[in-house]
């Protein structure tokens, strides 16, 4: 009895030992379950995304966090404070959206077209004192870059500069956590990718703690700390952008996230056997060392470990357009197939002597056109394994 009330004590322990804490998660509509068991933790100031097709749930999660679900089961807990802890069904707490000190920002903004920019911002504030109010007002139209446009109604601004009054509406009372739902989607692409990161430098520089929903990886990337991958109401991954990248933990996510190819491989004496060469397997390099070297310099080290798999279990190598560098004088050749323009650089599709296809990522100052060999030199600073056989169901092994 004491063991099991002092693990329950333990288990709550580690629930507020984050700033933010979701915990099995399940919200249903009917029979229908849209939001599977979702857990994830995030610390003060971090900026957390979840990321996924339309209809994986992902909106609803968020509304779930709000309080404008009510979950079937699961805890929400916020700076120490429970705002919702229910049990299959049974609900301990509940706390109501208003009393919940957050702030949203929703895709379409909903601005008061009747009053001003101040008077927009200043809507939640209804309880400070004028002074306060008036500097707070001040304060967040400084952040947001808009105080020539204190007096103006909301449909005389852009579309961008809407986005940002709605930005500094939510954030004016101090809200303990930002919910963000689609706040670019009603703007053009390149406006989308300048705000993104202006949106991400106004978080960074108000501690902001802040969850965003987009079905938009290049927007997750640019504003998040950690982003949840959610596939059909389930969190598939939840991890840095990096992570996300070079770590897939799935054949789902390796495809969702980036570009990239899969080859052959076979596990002979410990390395990997491909089209690319051998590819061996390095030691987790450490952190600040690892960067200070280049590439080579650090694959030139030799310190190489096995893989675990036994010899001759096939494996399937995720290569992404950034592992494969262009080098006229590596003697190993392969001929563009394909490339695409991309500004600064051209995305290559290369096929190797045995036919597989890889991508890579070239500098636009090398100009090959399609027919040509080049040389190239393989670079991996993470390589991405899943076991050949079992690649279509969807099982998959890390190194
Ligand atoms: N109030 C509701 N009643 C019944 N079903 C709902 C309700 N709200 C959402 N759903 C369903 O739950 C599923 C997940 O919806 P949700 O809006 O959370 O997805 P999403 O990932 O945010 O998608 P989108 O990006 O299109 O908004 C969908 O199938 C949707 O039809």
């Amino acid at each position: 009895m004491v063991n099991s009330m002092q693990s329950t004590s333990a288990q709550q322990s580690q629930l507020n030992s984050h700033y933010l804490t979701l915990d099995n998660l399940i919200v249903s509509f009917g029979e229908t379950e849209v939001v599977k068991s979702l857990s994830m933790q995030l610390e003060q100031g971090e900026i957390g995304c979840l990321l996924g097709f339309s209809g994986c749930g992902k909106t609803t999660a968020l509304r779930a966090i709000a309080g404008l679900e009510t979950p079937q089961n699961g805890k929400v807990i916020l700076n120490g404070k429970t705002l919702t802890d229910i049990n299959q069904g049974s609900i301990k707490i509940q706390v109501v959206p208003a009393k919940r000190d957050m702030g949203m920002v929703f895709q379409d903004y909903a601005l008061f077209s009747h009053l001003t920019v101040s008077e927009n911002i200043g809507f939640g504030l209804h309880r400070w004192n004028k002074a306060d109010k008036a500097a707070r007002i001040k304060e967040m139209l400084e952040l947001v870059e808009l105080s020539e446009h204190a007096n103006k109604r909301i449909n005389q601004l852009s579309g961008g500069q809407q986005q940002r009054i709605a930005l500094a509406r939510a954030l004016a009372p101090k809200p303990d956590l930002l919910l963000l739902d689609e706040p670019f989607s009603n703007l053009d692409m390149m406006l989308r990718e300048s705000l993104a990161a202006k949106v991400r430098d106004i978080l960074k520089r108000t501690n902001t703690t802040a969850i965003l929903v987009t079905h938009d990886q290049h927007e997750a990337f640019a504003i998040a700390d950690k982003i949840g991958v959610m596939h059909k109401g389930k969190l598939a991954q939840w991890a840095t952008p990096d992570e996300l990248y070079h770590e897939p933990n799935s054949p789902f996510i390796a495809e969702f996230i980036g570009e990239g190819a899969m080859i052959d491989g076979i596990i002979e004496q410990g390395v990997i056997k491909t089209a690319l060469g051998d590819i061996k397997r390095y030691p987790e390099p450490i952190h600040s060392h690892y960067h200070e070297m280049d590439y080579e310099t650090y694959f030139a080290q030799g310190e190489v470990c096995e893989y675990d798999f036994p010899n001759g279990t096939k494996i399937k190598v995720l290569i992404r357009p950034d592992d494969i560098v262009h080098d006229d004088h590596s003697p190993q050749m392969a001929m563009v197939v394909e490339r695409v323009f991309r500004g600064a650089n051209f995305l290559y599709r290369l096929r190797l002597e045995n036919g597989e296809e890889v991508l890579s990522l070239i500098s636009s100052h090398h100009d090959h056109p399609v027919g040509s060999m080049i040389g190239f030199r393989p670079l991996m600073a993470h390589v991405v394994l899943f076991q050949g056989s079992e690649l279509d169901v969807t099982t998959w092994q890390r190194i």
